[in-house]
């Protein structure tokens, strides 16, 4: 899979780590910073990187920050994507089983780099539960929401 990755300085170094287990897994990997621990503004990165999401350039996304929600609150800001942070494997199972996301965000000041590849792991192998009705409908009402109050790309 091509995967867009991103962070600020507080996810710096676990994005790398992330970035080079990807790599041996066979994954493409579009970084789109930062490239640093100096101090700077989520928002800048994160954001390219989830357009590139939204217009297929890339698979899904994998962002990383202090704590993931910043990530997670501009990546669901853009149509299209679904991010979820994650701080165990198991959070990481249902947000690709019930909720389809395809983007997700991690907190590098709270997850070790051990958890944080199980958690790229099984959110990378697991699908969504798109045969079981009950997920297939919460998606859908999520896509309703989605379509009433986010403009596609293409409308801005
Ligand atoms: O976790 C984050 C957003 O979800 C950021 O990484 C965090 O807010 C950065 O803070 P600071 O500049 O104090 O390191």
């Amino acid at each position: 899979m091509k995967i867009a990755m991103a962070s600020d300085h507080a996810g710096h170094d676990l994005k790398e780590e992330i970035k080079t287990w990807l790599k041996e897994n066979g994954h493409e990997v579009l970084d789109f910073g930062t490239d640093s621990k100096e101090s700077c503004d989520l928002s800048d990165y994160v954001y390219p990187a989830s357009l590139a999401v939204a217009r297929g350039e890339a698979d899904r996304g994998i962002f990383v920050d202090g704590v993931g929600y910043g990530s997670a609150l501009i990546a669901n800001r853009i149509y299209g994507l679904t991010a979820a942070v994650c701080q165990d494997p198991f959070c990481a199972k249902l947000a690709r089983e019930h909720t389809d996301s395809n983007v997700l965000c991690i907190g590098g000041k709270i997850i070790g780099s051990g958890i944080a590849l199980e958690i790229v792991d099984v959110w990378m192998r697991t699908e969504p539960l798109k045969g079981i009705e009950k997920y297939a409908r919460r998606v859908r009402k999520v896509e309703a929401i989605t379509e009433k109050h986010l403009k596609k790309l293409s409308e801005i």
